[in-house]
């Protein structure tokens, strides 16, 4: 057995630090932030790999060892210090490996707190690190199918539904983005969280995006969930955009996908659950690129001393949101006609801290990372009602965050 991890938190001034991302090295950086409050990490001091049906199991395990033998001096105990991990799940039991990971550092900010964490290594010098370098030589490719396969895709789903095997289901396409340099992903995490300030930039062992939707979040016995299904894309013009937005809210078909995806997520919280709120009526989120019907569950949770978030996060994935209704012959026809393997995205991404509470978002807006090539990621509810021309629209609407922040 290895020496248990002498882990230490302390209370920081970053007051001069605009955005954790400048402290961070290229060093196999992680990032968890909103509105520059969260968490960014470096460094490797313990790491788990795994996958398959188990791959939630065999990590929360892994985590209750860890965290069971480490040696903690923690002076201030907020949501987020001590230990923690950062994570990464696959959207399938295969192909894709799910990853956590203890990084050497961890800097969290929350309101008027800032702390250091560190784990078997000094307190580093916290400041600023050299800019990362953009991405030169940037081209784009198809991914997997093209608009015109994809399209026949989606054209087939509704079909299926039409016919009466399901009632939703979200489908997917890549976009391969090729450098001429292997890619510093701290140059897109830094435009992200720049650009989409009221989501969560995230990169944990090479996935990395901003999303918006948050699958759950748990903290002292408070779960909360952030449900979005239902899409239209911003013109620019704050005039029409207004005028849009009350469209969506009025749109039967986005209504419909949207229902199906708060179900299933109050269905899964429930059992967790001693009292809910799940509103009847969803709001707009405005967003650079989009805007979305959304809702924001939230639950007393009863067995927070035995069921951790990443647990939590299991039983919620896949949501409506991204796999659809029912999920199984959603998941089954994803499969069969997707024509690509999802790997992490739209699977749980987020971290964890010792006792269990976290934030576990979905992988959207997101984006693979390996050396030199970057796989961008974009999915769309289709219910009996879709068009596949504005599906596609959407899709490439939700690939602009990424590759806008790919660019100069
Ligand atoms: C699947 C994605 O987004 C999901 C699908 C949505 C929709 O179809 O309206 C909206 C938000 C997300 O829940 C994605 O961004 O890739």
């Amino acid at each position: 057995m290895t020496a248990p991890m002498v882990v230490r938190t302390a209370s920081v001034d970053l007051d001069s630090i605009e955005s954790l991302l400048d402290l961070v090295p290229a060093d196999s950086p992680v990032s968890w932030l909103r509105r520059d409050e969260g968490l960014v990490g470096w460094g490797r001091a313990a790491v788990i790999r795994t996958s398959g049906s188990a791959r939630f199991r065999d990590a929360d395990k892994w985590w209750a060892e860890i965290t069971g033998r480490a040696e903690v001096h923690d002076e201030v105990n907020e949501p987020g210090t001590g230990l923690v991990a950062f994570g990464t799940f696959g959207f399938a039991d295969d192909p894709g490996d799910s990853v956590l990971v203890v990084p050497q550092v961890i800097v969290g900010r929350r309101g008027d707190r800032a702390w250091v964490t560190t784990v078997d290594v000094d307190a580093p010098d916290l400041v600023a690190a050299p800019l990362p370098r953009p991405p030169v030589g940037l081209s784009f490719a198809d991914g997997a199918l093209n608009g015109d396969a994809w399209m026949s895709a989606v054209a087939e789903a509704v079909a299926r539904i039409n016919a009466g095997d399901l009632e939703k289901v979200v489908l997917a396409r890549d976009l391969i983005a090729t450098c001429d340099e292997p890619v510093d992903v701290r140059w897109p995490l830094r435009k992200l969280a720049d650009d989409y300030a009221m989501c969560w930039t995230f990169h944990v062992d090479g996935i990395f995006g901003a999303t918006p939707e948050m699958l759950v979040r748990r903290e002292r016995g408070l779960v909360t969930s952030r449900v979005l299904a239902g899409t239209i894309r911003r013109t620019g013009d704050e005039e029409r955009d207004a005028a849009l937005a009350g469209t969506l809210a009025r749109s039967s078909k986005d209504l419909e996908e949207h229902e199906y995806a708060v179900r299933s997520v109050a269905d899964a919280l429930e059992p967790h659950c001693s009292s809910m709120n799940v509103p009847e009526v969803p709001f707009v989120l405005h967003l650079p690129n989009v805007m979305h019907l959304a809702t924001d569950v939230a639950g007393v949770v009863h067995d927070a001393a035995t069921v951790s978030s990443l647990q939590l996060a299991e039983a919620l994935h896949p949501s409506a949101a991204v796999g659809g209704t029912p999920t199984a012959s959603a998941v089954a026809l994803i499969d069969e006609i997707e024509g690509m393997a999802r790997d992490r995205y739209a699977g749980p991404v987020g971290w964890m801290d010792a006792n269990g509470d976290g934030e576990w978002g979905i992988a959207l807006r997101s984006a693979i990372v390996q050396g030199d090539t970057v796989r961008l990621f974009a999915g769309c509810g289709i219910v009996g009602s879709s068009d596949p021309e504005s599906e596609l629209a959407e899709s490439q609407a939700k690939f602009v965050p990424v590759r806008d922040a790919l660019s100069r």
